[in-house]
């Protein structure tokens, strides 16, 4: 069984609609990467997966059971939703922003924490390299430092179902790999990781199956090598690309834009 999946999705914004249809079945132990142009659908379709928008027509499934039928509680332990630029308004400390995390787990903030949650909390700074930021207030992190204090939020709650939106948008290169390998060990203890990426190269090497929205529905969905195509992109993104082969891994470059 798929841990989380989506028959008949149609999404709506009042008259216009966003997504066209689309059924999708996800695996555990899998990352698969959702790419596409501004605008195709990507955040939408999380919002989706999350429960936080409502089908036009159409649902959504968690482990074969409807998600609108699940409790708040239950499906924020299940499913852990990392979301795009999280900004920050209150100087709430590092580590307590990550101890959010663990609130779908009863965590109460005003009350000592319990071993397990504080056990959760360090294992996730740890793994963001953010251990050093926990005593910081949130707003005065770089935007770089506060997604991976962001990120570190999201693997605390331990959720089956992973959903991360551009992660590594504002990280350097050193910290987009270490997250990326960060959503492969989650994959590797068996959570279902689906992630929204504009980086094509970076969906190209961690990703076990490529998803490409384009125009409302799904361009192609497969292995990285076959959804990357370049006739596949090229059309998606009005763009030219080359492909180089790295360490026997196919990169798509973007080369120039179509007229
Ligand atoms: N709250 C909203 N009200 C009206 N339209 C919206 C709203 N949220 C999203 N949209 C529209 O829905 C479409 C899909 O948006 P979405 O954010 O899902 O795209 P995306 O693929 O994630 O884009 P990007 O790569 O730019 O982040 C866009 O045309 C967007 O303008």
């Amino acid at each position: 069984m798929s841990a989380i999946e989506v028959r008949g999705l149609v999404s709506r914004r009042g008259e216009q609609e966003i997504l066209s249809g689309l059924d999708l079945a996800f695996a555990c132990g899998e990352v698969t990467a959702i790419v596409g142009p501004n605008g195709a659908g990507k955040t939408t379709l999380l919002r989706h997966l999350a429960g936080l928008d409502q089908p036009a027509m159409g649902r959504v499934e968690l482990e074969g059971a409807p998600l609108a039928g699940i409790d708040p509680g239950a499906r924020g332990r299940r499913i852990s939703f990392l979301a795009q630029a999280a900004s920050a308004y209150w100087p709430l400390r590092a580590h307590d922003v990550v101890a959010l995390g663990r609130l779908p787990h009863g965590a109460d903030l005003s009350r000592p924490a319990r071993a397990a949650d504080t056990q959760a909390v360090e294992r996730a700074l740890h793994r963001v390299d953010g251990s050093a930021l926990a005593h910081r207030s949130i707003d005065t992190l770089s935007q770089g430092e506060r997604a991976r204090i962001m990120m570190a939020r999201a693997l605390a709650t331990e959720a089956p179902v992973l959903l991360a939106d551009e992660p590594v948008a504002s990280l350097d290169p050193a910290f987009a790999l270490q997250a990326m390998e960060i959503l492969r060990a989650e994959a590797a203890r068996g959570a279902c990781v689906i992630v929204v990426l504009h980086d094509l190269g970076l969906a190209a090497r961690f990703a076990d199956r490529v998803i490409v929205l384009a125009n409302r529905v799904v361009a192609a969905d497969g292995p990285p090598a076959a959804a990357l195509a370049a006739d596949v992109i090229d059309a998606a993104y009005g763009v030219g690309f080359h492909h180089v082969l790295v360490d026997g891994v196919m990169q798509p470059v973007a080369w120039e834009r179509r007229q």
